[in-house]
């Protein structure tokens, strides 16, 4: 049986659960965390939003996606300043869940068992094609994991690498379309910055 948000939401949602929406850099995790927040908030849940300090590329508290829509949000410093959330908050959305500490999962955990329901977005794979920070923990322990697709800009299949463009093996390195690219696991594994 296809198990879609949608159906989830009306089932074991609201006794505490956990979403994972992963993928490569643009492949629209922003986008599909901002439309799941903005349902709930129009079902009148109340909605908390938060994501790592060092996520400063677009704005220094909002949410933004590549296509400009946002959501404000409350940067902190590490992951155990989320479960400091108001008494009253019943949907928590994490972005860019690859910058936070191991304890991410142990705090979405607590969360979850008080009954909240947890939607954390965050890059599955380093430009290395490596696990990145808490993702594959976060995704082993949620009820519902959606894997998103951006668009390969050599050959237009989905893309699930980011591909950097710029000389550099730091593992955190902010950055837009000038030092990455989404591409297939066929032009990623070409490992040339001139595709096609
Ligand atoms: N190669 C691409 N493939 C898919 N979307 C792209 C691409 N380049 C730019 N975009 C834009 O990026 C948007 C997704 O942005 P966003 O949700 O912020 O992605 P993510 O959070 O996964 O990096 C798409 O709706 C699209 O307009
Ligand atoms: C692949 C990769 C990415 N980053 C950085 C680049 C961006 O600032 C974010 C990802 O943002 P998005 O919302 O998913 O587009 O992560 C990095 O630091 N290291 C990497 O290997
Ligand atoms: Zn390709």
């Amino acid at each position: 049986m296809l198990f879609s948000e949608q159906n989830y939401r009306q089932g074991t949602a609201y006794r505490g659960s956990i979403e994972v929406i992963c993928g490569s850099m643009f492949s629209g995790k922003t986008e599909e965390l901002i439309r799941r927040l903005k349902r709930a908030e129009i079902a009148k849940l109340n909605v908390e939003i938060f994501k790592p300090k060092t996520d400063i590329r677009y704005d220094e508290t909002a949410v933004v996606s590549h296509d400009q829509n946002s959501v404000s949000s409350t940067p902190v410093e590490n992951s155990s300043a989320i479960l400091f959330l108001k008494a009253e908050t019943q949907v928590v959305g994490i972005d860019e869940a690859q910058f936070f500490d191991e304890d991410l999962p142990e705090v979405c955990n607590k969360l979850a068992a008080k009954g909240i329901r947890v939607i954390v977005a965050g890059l599955d794979m380093d430009f290395s094609g490596k696990p990145f920070g808490p993702m594959p923990a976060l995704m082993a322990i949620a009820e519902l994991v959606t894997k998103v697709n951006a668009v390969c800009v050599c050959c237009g299949s989905p893309a699930m690498y980011s591909f950097r463009k710029v000389a550099s093996e730091a593992k955190v390195l902010l950055g837009e379309k000038e030092s990455y690219e989404p591409r297939c696991r066929y032009c990623y594994n070409l490992k040339d910055k001139a595709c096609l």
